[in-house]
C-alpha cells in the first residue's frame, strides 16, 4: 500500500455485534499465560475495518505478541477476513530506580560458567523484542565479556557527543553495552573488583539508554563477592537463573538463587539449557548432563521452571559467528521454546510484582489504626 493510498485509505467503523465478538474472544483466551484472559488486563481495545481488514489497537502490560496471533487467527476464521492486532505494550516499572528510559531491569545469572548464560541471554532478548519489547542486554561480565560478539558486533565502538554519556551499539534493534566495546579483554580481565564494579556502574549509568521495556543484564558467573556487590547495587526487578541439569552446575545454581534471596531480590524462575539432546537421525533424546535437574531446583524452591532447553547446534553456530537464530530458524522448536520463556520471564514480572496486576495482594489500609 502506497504512503497516499494509506493517508486516503477509509477507517469504517465495526457494529455492536462485532465488537462484542472480539471481546468475548479476548477474554475467553484463558492459557498458563493469561489466567484472567486478555480483556481484564487491556487498557485500550479499539477496533476498525480497513480495505477489507480489521485492525484491532490492543494495549498488553507484558510482552506476548504471540498469544494475540493465536488470538487473531481465530478470530479471522470467525469473521472470513484477515485480523491483526496492532499492540502497544504498556509496561510499568515494577521498582524504582535511576535508569532513565528503562522500565525494568532483569539479571540473568548462573552459578557456574559455561552454561550457556550469555547465549540464552542474547536469545531471550531476541525472543522478547519479537514479542513485541523494546529490549537492551548490559554486559556485566567485565572479565569475559561475550555479547559483542554474539551480537555480531566485536569491533563497535561507542560513541560519545559529550565527553559525559556514551550511545550504546545496536544490534537489530537490541540495544547492547559492554566492556568489551571499549576495552581490549586483556585489560579488564586483570581488574579488581572494585575497579570491574565500578566500571560496571559506569556502564549501566552513563550508557544513553533508548527507551527499552526490558533491560537484561549478563551477569558475570558465580556468586562471589562481585556478584553479591552487583545483585545488591544494581535496582534489578528480578533474576532469572540458568543452569544445566548437571548436579555440580545445580549446586552453584542452588547458591545463585540463596545469593538473590539474600539481596531480596525475587527470583523470577529457572531456565535449564542443555536440556537434552535430540538425535538428527532416529529423533531419541539423549539426558546428556542428568535430567530434570533445573526443575528440581525450581520445584525446591519454590521458583518458576521458565524453560528446558535442548542443546542445538545452530544455537552455538550462531552464538560463535555473532548470527540471529531467529534469522536463520524462525519456525524452529527452539525458537519457539526462547519465545516460551521470554513470554514467562514478562508475564511472571507483571504476575508477581506488578501492583496492577490481578494476582498481586493489593496492601489495603485499616482506619481503625
Ligand atoms: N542450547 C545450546 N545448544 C548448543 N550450544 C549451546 C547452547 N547454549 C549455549 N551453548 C554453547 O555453549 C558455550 C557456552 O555458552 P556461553 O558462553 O553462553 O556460556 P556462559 O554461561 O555465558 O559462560 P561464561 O559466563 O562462563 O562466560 C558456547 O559455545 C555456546 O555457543
Amino acid at each position: 500500500m502506497t504512503l497516499l493510498s494509506k493517508l486516503f485509505a477509509k477507517k469504517s467503523p465495526l457494529n455492536e455485534s462485532e465488537l462484542l465478538v472480539i471481546d468475548e474472544a479476548l477474554d475467553k483466551h484463558r492459557t498458563s499465560l493469561f489466567p484472567y484472559g486478555i480483556l481484564t488486563l487491556t487498557n485500550k481495545v479499539e477496533a476498525y475495518q480497513l480495505n477489507n481488514k480489521i485492525i484491532v489497537e490492543i494495549s498488553l502490560p507484558f510482552a506476548a505478541l504471540s498469544d494475540l496471533d493465536m488470538v487473531a487467527g481465530s478470530l479471522s476464521n470467525e469473521f472470513g477476513k484477515p485480523l491483526s492486532f496492532e499492540c502497544e505494550l504498556a509496561i510499568r516499572p515494577v521498582r524504582e530506580h535511576g535508569i532513565n528510559n528503562v522500565k525494568n531491569i532483569v539479571a540473568i545469572a548462573s552459578g557456574k560458567g559455561g552454561v550457556g548464560k550469555s547465549t540464552t541471554t542474547v536469545n531471550i532478548a531476541r525472543a522478547l523484542q519479537l514479542e513485541g519489547a523494546r529490549v537492551g542486554i548490559l554486559d556485566a561480565d567485565i572479565y569475559g565479556p561475550s555479547i559483542p560478539a554474539m551480537l555480531g558486533k566485536p569491533n563497535e565502538k561507542p560513541v560519545s557527543s559529550d565527553g559525559k554519556t556514551m550511545s550504546p551499539i545496536d544490534a537489530d534493534g537490541i540495544t547492547s553495552m559492554s566492556i568489551g566495546y571499549l576495552v581490549p579483554d586483556s585489560d579488564a580481565a586483570v581488574w579488581r573488583g572494585p575497579m570491574a564494579s565500578s566500571a560496571f556502574n559506569q556502564l549501566l549509568n552513563e550508557t544513553e539508554w533508548p527507551q527499552l521495556d526490558y533491560l537484561l543484564i549478563d551477569m558475570p558467573p558465580g556468586t562471589g563477592d562481585i556478584q553479591l556487590t552487583l545483585s545488591q547495587k544494581v535496582p534489578v526487578a528480578g533474576a532469572v537463573v540458568v543452569t544445566t541439569p548437571q548436579d555440580i552446575a545445580l549446586a552453584d545454581a542452588q547458591k545463585g538463587i540463596a545469593m538473590f534471596d539474600k539481596v531480596k531480590v525475587p527470583v523470577l524462575g529457572v531456565v535449564e539449557n542443555m536440556s537434552y539432546h535430540v538425535c538428527e537421525k532416529c529423533g531419541h533424546q539423549a539426558h546428556l548432563f542428568g535430567q530434570d535437574g533445573g526443575k528440581d531446583i525450581a520445584e525446591l524452591n519454590n521458583v518458576n521452571l521458565l524453560g528446558q532447553l535442548p542443546l542445538n547446534i545452530q544455537v552455538r553456530q550462531d552464538a560463535d559467528l555473532g548470527d540471529n537464530l531467529f534469522d536463520d530458524i524462525s519456525n524452529s522448536d527452539i525458537c519457539g521454546q526462547y519465545r516460551k520463556i521470554a513470554r514467562n520471564i514478562a508475564s511472571t514480572l507483571f504476575y508477581s510484582l506488578d501492583i496492577n496486576s490481578p494476582s498481586t495482594p493489593k496492601v489495603v489500609r485499616s482506619d481503625s489504626e
